[in-house]
């Protein structure tokens, strides 16, 4: 029997320090400490469904950079960590400043992770994994990770390896006028596309959910998904169109959410399963977690999943 196909990612994984009480962060009397990245953070909720991820990705030779490992590799994710010496962890700090927002800081600039390179992700893991899955953040960190990202893009066409692609668009890193010109390199090697709309007019100019979709797919994914957050999602797979309900919660905070969408939409697809499951898995997936504070830690297990569903306040 062939062994169940993994997913392969990588990108940078902060430290994350998050204000435990709502205000300015200069008043927070205590913090919490965790860890945070886009690609983890679908690594971590690919495994919680029950589907094998790799991540790699590099740390500093610090605490924060151990931290990170033993985080991800509790969460079962198969974790590959080029440990640079020269190089800080990078840190993410979350204020609250209202119960309903939340503003992300980055001390990222010349981090460990910022400096991935292609000789940390081995080709030979790139070419026998089921799917590729690569975040829009990685090459707005340095040349060397645009690099590294277009490496790894190239391996996987090369082995015949599907290419999932998220936009990820961080204004803290870079204009959206550099972001559009490197997401219309990359998207046409992308299988899958996943961007909310304000990400996706970035790449094609603004424009309806289901132009934006359409748009997407003609410079060559087969699948592309445009994520609407409180009003759900649309896909657009092999020229047909499927659409999504959000799954209405009471969110505290939003961050993760688009991560957790990714890896329920994922974890369906590489499972096998059709569009209309890919796409309520990730819109249950991106209701949980909106309920906790953490970036990944709500993130559900598969039985989980009918949980929002239920009316049953307590179970025993
Ligand atoms: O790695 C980065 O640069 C990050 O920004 C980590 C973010 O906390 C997540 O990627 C959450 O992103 P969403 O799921 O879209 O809310």
């Amino acid at each position: 029997m062939k062994p169940a196909p993994y997913v392969l990612t990588f990108g940078e994984t902060m430290a994350l320090m998050r204000a435990d009480q709502v205000g300015p962060l200069p008043h927070a009397s205590t913090m919490s400490l965790g860890i945070g990245g886009s690609e983890s953070n679908v690594a971590i909720g690919l495994q919680r469904l029950g589907v094998q991820a790799v991540w790699c990705g590099r740390t500093g030779s610090d605490a924060l950079g151990e931290l990170v490992g033993r985080e991800i590799r509790a969460e079962g994710v198969d974790v590959r960590i080029a440990v640079d010496p020269s190089a800080p962890t990078g840190l993410m700090i979350k204020e609250r400043r209202t119960p309903a927002t939340q503003r992300v800081s980055y001390y990222r600039a010349g981090s460990a992770g910022s400096r991935i390179a292609s000789t940390d992700i081995d080709e030979q893991l790139i070419a026998g994994a089921g799917l590729l899955h690569v975040s829009g953040i990685t090459p707005a960190l340095s040349p060397q990770a645009e690099a590294t990202l277009r490496y790894a893009v190239d391996a996987a066409r090369i082995h015949g390896v599907p290419v999932s692609f998220d936009l990820n668009f961080r204004s803290n890193l870079w204009s959206a006028e550099e972001a559009g010109g490197i997401y219309r390199n990359i998207i046409p090697l992308a299988d899958i596309v996943f961007a909310g709309d304000d990400e996706a007019a970035i790449a094609v100019g603004a424009g309806e959910p289901e132009e934006l979709a359409r748009r997407i797919a003609a410079l060559g994914p087969s699948e592309a998904v445009i994520k609407l957050g409180a009003d759900g999602a649309l896909a657009l797979i092999n020229g047909a169109l499927f659409r999504q309900e959000a799954i209405t919660v009471d969110a505290i905070d939003t961050v993760g959410a688009g991560d957790a969408f990714v890896a329920g939409y994922l974890a369906e697809y590489i499972s096998g399963r059709g569009p209309q499951d890919r796409l309520s898995t990730a819109a249950a997936t991106g209701a949980f977690a909106c309920l906790v504070p953490g970036d990944w830690e709500g993130f559900p297990r598969r039985h989980e999943l009918p949980i929002l569903q239920t009316r049953e306040p307590v179970s025993r």
